[in-house]
């Protein structure tokens, strides 16, 4: 079974329900502003947001199943998934089956539309932007004269425009405008504002990549900007948070990282 193969009927079915998922999880909430409402679930979003966990979870059951029928007895190493049915074949108590299923779920969820919707509008944006899409072409074609190869990890710090071009794309775009909702665990202030105990957190990252007292024409795709500006999406310059910041910031940002740098490069390299 492979999810990379796309006209294989699964990997059609998984998409469909990750993008579904994810648009779900997008919507406005009326628990959100009323929780005594939650209960509910007047919108049906839990209901429908289920269904499609639920058929991802049977599609990563088939996944197990199916690899634990070609698998040997021995304990073979070759991925991910072997290495975690090693560790649920030496203790089963330590991490289940049913932990296995869920790290899945929650690394495809987090880590698969949020990469190829980036992509997606960067795309677009250069489409709609000729000439910076000509400046990260000869960027490329210049760094890449004397190698055989298509872009590889090494090449990302000797590809500035591209690395900015991608910033100025979570900038307007980010995959996760309200971040993931977190909760306040006791009273505080911050600003004047008191938010209290237990409130539900959302931080419009959306709106501070276009706040005009931050951002010169924000509304404007000028990946240039961020070739004099060191600013970065690490968690430290808090203008440009689309992973988080802090404890609970994106673990895959480095892995999304070198994914869209080498994706996007090697579109712009090979297509015109
Ligand atoms: C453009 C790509 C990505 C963006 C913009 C992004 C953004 C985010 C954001 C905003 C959060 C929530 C941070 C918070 O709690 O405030 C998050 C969490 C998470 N992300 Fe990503 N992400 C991306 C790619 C990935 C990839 C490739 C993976 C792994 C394969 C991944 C795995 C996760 C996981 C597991 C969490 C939950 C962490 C937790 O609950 O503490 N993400 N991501």
């Amino acid at each position: 079974m492979d999810f990379a193969q796309y006209d294989s009927s699964y990997s059609q079915e998984f998409k469909d329900d990750v993008r579904a998922l994810l648009e779900l999880g997008g919507k406005p909430n009326i628990s959100d502003f009323f929780p005594v409402l939650k209960f509910f679930d007047l919108q049906g979003l839990l209901r429908r947001g289920n269904l499609h966990a639920k058929n991802i979870l049977t599609i990563f059951d088939k996944v197990i199943d199916k690899r634990l029928q070609t698998r040997s007895t021995s304990l073979r190493d070759n991925d991910v998934l072997d290495s975690l049915l090693n560790l649920n074949q030496m203790d089963e108590s330590a991490f289940s089956r049913n932990d296995m299923r869920h790290l899945f779920f929650v690394l495809f969820i987090a880590g698969t539309d949020t990469v190829s919707s980036t992509l997606e509008w960067a795309m677009a944006e250069l489409i709609h932007n000729p000439s910076k899409l000509e400046k990260a072409r000869s960027e490329i074609t210049k760094l890449m004269e004397n190698k055989k190869n298509i872009i590889q990890e090494s090449d990302i710090p000797q590809l500035p425009y591209l690395q900015a071009v991608i910033k100025e794309t979570l900038r307007l775009h980010p995959p996760a405008p309200f971040l993931v909702p977190h909760q306040a665990i006791h009273d505080v202030e911050i600003q004047g504002f008191t938010v209290p105990k237990n409130a539900q957190i959302l931080c419009n990252v959306w709106a501070i990549g276009r706040d005009p007292k931050l951002w010169s024409h924000p509304e404007m795709f000028m990946p240039e900007r961020f070739l004099e500006l060191k600013v970065d999406y690490g968690g430290q310059d808090f203008e440009l948070i689309p992973f988080g910041a802090g404890q609970r910031i994106c673990p895959g940002l480095n892995m999304a990282h070198r994914m869209l740098h080498i994706m996007l490069g090697s579109l712009i390299q090979n297509f015109d």
